[in-house]
């Protein structure tokens, strides 16, 4: 059996909608996942689709992004979909692009919008969406 796909979620306060209807949209796919998340995103998730796994780090600002970086440089990610407010000016911003970095570095593929997350989706074995509105 293949091992599960190891997927981070991590999405802006601007994007914590979009992520959740995302995460609906796909909770089939989600569920054979290993799934880790930035604190707020992750109990957003866990909200809506309550029978996934999620193991929630600590939220962005306190270091959750941080964390997610450090499991890339550690080889325990195979993808990130990260919805990134890109109008709103982040405390944080460095850990941002700290993760992003790291992502690049290793060559792990990094979805920064929804149109992106649901490519990546599909080349893993999920389900384009086929009602998403266009945003
Ligand atoms: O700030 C974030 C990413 O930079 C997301 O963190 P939360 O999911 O805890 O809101």
């Amino acid at each position: 059996m293949a091992s599960p796909y190891r997927l981070a979620l991590i999405a802006h306060d601007e994007k914590k909608d979009d992520m959740v209807a995302f995460a609906r949209e796909h909770a089939d796919f989600l569920a054979s996942c290993d799934i880790v998340a930035t604190g707020t995103t992750g109990q957003r998730v866990l909200d809506a689709c309550p029978d996934l796994k999620i193991t929630r780090l600590k939220s962005g600002p306190l270091g959750g992004d941080q964390q997610i970086g450090a499991l890339i440089a550690e080889g325990r990610i195979d993808g990130v979909i990260f919805f990134v407010d890109p109008l709103t000016p982040m405390p944080h911003d460095v850990d941002v692009k700290a993760l992003m970095r790291l992502a690049i570095v290793y060559d792990i593929p990094l979805a920064l919008n929804h149109a992106t997350a649901e490519i990546m989706l599909n080349e893993n074995g999920g389900q384009p969406s086929q009602t998403r509105d266009a945003r």
